[in-house]
């Protein structure tokens, strides 16, 4: 694909928070100042005076000064300084290592830093030392740094402005920085453009006075037609995150520079149709309905993936997410332990009775008796689900003495000595606890209800882990109040509150020897980072790569890493042709495949083909225009 051509262009790009993340001489003074008392004290000195010059309320020249003179640094500090900064490289200098590599001659590094240490750092990605401009230390005979040449240019108020006036460039030039001296080039007329980087920090001050706001140096890039790294910048793509997810969750979009919003709570279909509006990443969890609706509507528009931070994704129209190119990917395994724990640990105190034993101690009753509490050990529990929960259970309880019934409408390999059960009756007829792990498709609506209580055996222990909709409540509720159902752990619930400041309403509440908790099978630490960094990943291959594995209403393939090629990712309706109209479009314009990979479900089919980098725009949009389409989206 052609690019804009570079020729006239002069790139000046400031050092310290844009080529780097850091402030050098603030990262100096931490390093000098190691093991001295007044180590926290001096460097924010230093940070704050840094800070007043940068956003331009006090004199840069007198700035330097100030912080020099705090430094206390050595040739020793400097060159522990320039290891640090080589790994604070900003993540898109780095990533468009290749750009700049290619066009060094054309990028000056214009710093009031140092290039003592500057020099050796943008050599990383190609710069020649000749292409730094920048401040120079003085040391004395045993390497202190004593001062610095006060006859730079660079040294001075409006420094930049004088230097950049000395060089007389030729062609445009544009100026990317995060300081206030940066877009003074701008406003001294030297720089056509000046573009304000916010990768590393974000000045109000400075982000007005820009031509362009550039999270990122893909930003620039494309804004100019650049050759990139990034076929789109992601500070372009939206990633909204639901219902509280782990903060790794958070962390590893933004690392990848996405725009990231992250809501306490769960959404309504209103208030989603609403805030979906230019997402292209969804994370949610149990509470949050992705309906038909939501996904019809043009808010939606944007939408590629959809995470579910948790195990169900009966809260996801997977059908119509299919429809619409969609891929959803969930974490099938990351709280499966935790919920497991906490139904071992319920039938514990359901037949001890404890809840109820510890409420009247908080009332200040001793009630010490063994009448009707008894060991779980030797007692027969069914299982109504053996997926992977009710697997676990199974190992789990065997070991500790009771006997493993279930039932599955698959056909399921017994562990250990479980029982397997032919129907659901047999089950509930022999059964002393009862505990639901089955999926939340609609098709399980009420399958616990009047019918299958009076299958049970008289002062069951009941246990729902499972999905709300999956018991009739007013059945559980009479079960219970006739003596049935002799204790009942109840974790999920046909209408749930969408957040903590929601009164939880239900029939339930109030019964004895019941257990409610809030949907909290799965809510552990450990499980909630566990999701926090699998559901992410998997969103990130898709995103990064085209691969689906592991989604759970989509063709699934496993790509190999794009290398020096671009990735064309067609998602079409799986009627007969597509293919060899895609390959007709690439045969027309003489494109080289390198690798091609096809994979379909009976309604969608998704081709990804790895072309060699040059090709003609044309083909792009012949793609997007073969009939029955969906999605169609490109990778470098
Ligand atoms: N409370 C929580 O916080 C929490 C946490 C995680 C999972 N869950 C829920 O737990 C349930 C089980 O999770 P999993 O990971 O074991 O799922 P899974 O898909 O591995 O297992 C479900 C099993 O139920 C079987 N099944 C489906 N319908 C059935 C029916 N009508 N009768 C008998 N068997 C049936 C399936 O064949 C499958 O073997 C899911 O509903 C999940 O959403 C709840
Ligand atoms: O499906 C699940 O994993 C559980 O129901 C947990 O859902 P949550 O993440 O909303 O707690």
């Amino acid at each position: 694909m052609s690019n804009k051509q570079l020729e006239p262009l002069h790139i000046v790009i400031d050092f310290d928070s844009t080529f780097t993340k850091v402030e050098g001489l603030d990262e100096l003074a931490n390093i000098a100042l190691q093991g001295n008392p007044k180590q926290k004290e001096i460097v924010s000195k230093i940070r704050e005076i840094t800070e007043k010059g940068m956003s331009g309320s006090y004199s840069f020249a007198d700035s330097l000064r100030d912080r020099v003179a705090l430094l206390s640094a050595n040739r020793g500090h400097v060159d522990q300084l320039i290891a640090f900064l080589k790994g604070k490289i900003s993540d898109s200098f780095n990533r468009n290592k290749e750009f700049i590599q290619e066009h060094a001659e054309q990028i000056l590094i214009v710093s009031s830093g140092f290039k003592d240490f500057i020099v050796p750092v943008v050599q990383e990605l190609g710069i020649p030392a000749e292409n730094v401009f920048a401040n120079t230390f003085n040391y004395d005979a045993e390497g202190n740094i004593t001062g610095y040449d006060h006859d730079n240019l660079l040294s001075k108020d409006r420094g930049k402005v004088s230097l950049l006036q000395s060089l007389q460039l030729e062609g445009e030039v544009y100026v990317i920085g995060d300081g206030y001296t940066d877009y003074e080039l701008r406003e001294a007329g030297l720089a056509n453009k000046f573009f304000a980087f916010t990768e590393n920090v974000s000045r109000k001050v400075v982000v007005e006075k820009a031509d362009h706001v550039v999270p990122s140096l893909d930003e620039f890039l494309y804004i100019n037609g650049l050759s990139r790294a990034q076929s789109y910048p992601k500070s372009r793509i939206k990633v909204l995150l639901l219902e509280n997810v782990h903060p790794h969750a958070v962390q590893a979009f933004k690392k990848e520079g996405f725009q990231v919003e992250l809501l306490k709570g769960a959404l309504d279909e209103a208030e989603l149709i609403e805030k979906i509006k230019d997402v292209s990443i969804l994370g949610l969890r149990s509470k949050t309905n992705l309906t038909k609706k939501v996904l019809e509507h043009p808010n939606a528009a944007r939408l590629m993936c959809v995470g579910a931070f948790c195990i169900g994704t009966n809260q996801i129209d997977l059908a119509e997410c299919e429809n619409r190119g969609i891929a959803v990917f969930n974490a099938p395994y990351s709280n499966t332990r935790s919920v497991v724990e906490l139904s071992i640990g319920l039938m514990v105190m359901l037949t001890r009775n404890i809840f109820e034993k510890s409420t009247r101690m908080h009332a200040g009753v001793w009630d010490k008796s063994a009448t009707n509490s008894y060991e779980i050990r030797g007692k027969k529990l069914g299982l109504v689900g053996y997926g992977n929960i009710g697997t676990q259970i199974s190992v789990i309880a065997e070991a500790l003495g009771m006997e493993v019934y279930f039932y599955d409408t698959v056909d399921k390999l017994a562990l250990g000595n479980a029982k397997k059960c032919s129907s659901l009756k047999e089950l509930l007829n022999l059964a002393d606890f009862v505990s639901l792990h089955v999926d939340g498709r609609k098709v399980n609506t009420n399958i616990i209800g009047k019918q299958e209580f009076s299958w049970m055996k008289d002062n069951v222990i009941f246990l729902n882990l499972s999905r709300g909709h999956v018991v009739e409540i007013p059945a559980l509720v009479e079960a219970i109040k006739s003596g049935k159902v002799w204790g009942a752990a109840v974790d999920v619930f046909p209408y749930e509150p969408k957040t903590n400041d929601e009164e939880f309403i239900n029939e339930l509440r109030g019964l004895p020897n019941v257990i409610l908790t809030p949907h909290i099978g799965g809510s552990t630490e450990e499980a909630q980072a566990n999701i926090g960094e699998f559901v992410p990943a998997k969103l990130l291959q898709f995103m990064n790569n085209g691969s689906t594995y592991g989604s759970v209403n989509f063709p699934e393939l496993q790509l190999p890493p794009l290398e020096n090629a671009h990735r064309l990712l067609h998602i079409h309706q799986n009627v007969p042709g597509i293919l060899a109209q895609i390959n007709n479009v690439f045969a027309k314009y003489h494109v080289n495949i390198i690798g091609q990979y096809l994979k379909t479900t009976e309604k969608t089919g998704y081709v990804i083909t790895d072309v060699a980098k040059e090709y003609s725009e044309e083909i792009v949009n012949e793609l997007k225009l073969i009939d029955n389409t969906i999605k169609f989206r490109m990778l470098y």
